[in-house]
């Protein structure tokens, strides 16, 4: 029997062209080892002060999430049909894989947030979509207020993020990560930065993200009551490299599925950035050329070149 999604069928000859040679272990994916380190985690305790994201919620969103994914593979696939998300937001595999190290074994659903505002989702699962609204809400103006906390620790008071990064240009990730037969030859993620200024993500309890720290990788210790704070290409760009996109990903196990939920925090189109210091290590560039460049290398080489090729 195939997995959901059917990775076997799919990508069929990426399984045959590997399946004689001998496998090399990619990662270690040893979660009570002493390399163990958090990531920037931000811990909602509820039972001290105002929580940052309600503990219940955190809950309700995976609930959600795991029922959405439950549907079948083909309702996923015409999610616009079925589930009355756009065209084009279910992704599952890396379609451009050549060979089983590329391909991703994770299936996710790509949201922007304007999807899920109440009044445009109106065919939506209503469970789901209030959810969905609540978390991003919640998620949103905590990004916007790190952000700024983050720019003004640079001596910059700033309006710039509140201006440019409305709901409208945000989105939402629902990320799962099916049991794998093969943990240690394919990812559930491939390692990669995040394209925008912040990535706020909830994992639970399962474990499987890592995060390179001098020049190595480390296991995030999976903590459902924790936020994990990813700073992404734009606020490295922003910061004239004080700020550091990190390197990424995720590594599946054999056992059981995870999931996970990422926003990020991203401006619109037309958004010049800009470093607010000089000289700068990077030319002015809009998202809107970031993202195009991106789609380009992606397609032409297999793989995001991200920030090095904006410097000046
Ligand atoms: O699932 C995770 O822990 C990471 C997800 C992620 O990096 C992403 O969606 O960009
Ligand atoms: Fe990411």
């Amino acid at each position: 029997m195939d997995s959901d999604p059917p990775f076997h069928k799919a990508y069929k000859t990426l399984f045959d062209k590997t399946a004689d040679k001998a496998t090399a272990t990619i990662i270690n994916n040893n979660t009570n080892n002493k390399d163990h380190e958090e990531m920037l985690q931000l811990v909602i305790v509820e039972e001290c002060c105002e929580p940052w994201v309600s503990g219940g919620l955190l809950q309700k969103m995976k609930i959600e999430q795991e029922k959405v994914f439950n549907q079948s593979f083909d309702k996923k696939s015409q999610a616009d049909k079925y589930l009355n998300f756009s065209a084009g937001s279910y992704r599952w595999g890396t379609p451009s894989a050549t060979c089983l190290r590329q391909l991703a074994w994770s299936e996710a659903f790509h949201i922007p947030l304007k999807d899920i505002s109440t009044s445009s989702a109106a065919g939506l699962d209503y469970n789901l979509s209030s959810t969905m609204e609540q978390f991003a809400t919640t998620v949103s103006s905590l990004a916007l207020n790190l952000a700024e906390i983050l720019a003004e620790k640079l001596g910059h008071k700033s309006t710039f993020f509140q201006a440019n990064c409305l709901p409208s240009t945000c989105y939402l990730r629902l990320n799962r990560y099916p049991p794998c037969p093969i943990p240690s030859e394919v990812f559930g993620l491939m390692p990669h930065t995040d394209s925008d200024f912040l990535t706020i993500l909830h994992q639970d309890q399962v474990g499987g993200l890592q995060l390179v720290k001098d020049g190595r990788w480390i296991a995030v210790k999976p903590n459902p009551a924790a936020l994990i704070i990813n700073i992404g290409d734009l606020f490295q760009a922003w910061s004239n490299n004080v700020y550091k996109s990190v390197q990424h990903r995720v590594v599946t196990n054999l056992a059981v599925e995870r999931f996970s939920t990422a926003y990020f925090l991203c401006p619109s189109y037309e958004t010049v950035i800009q470093s607010c210091r000089e000289p700068s290590v990077y030319r002015r560039f809009s998202f809107g050329e970031y993202r195009r460049q991106v789609q380009e290398d992606v397609k032409m080489l297999g793989s995001k070149i991200g920030l090095p090729r904006f410097v000046v």
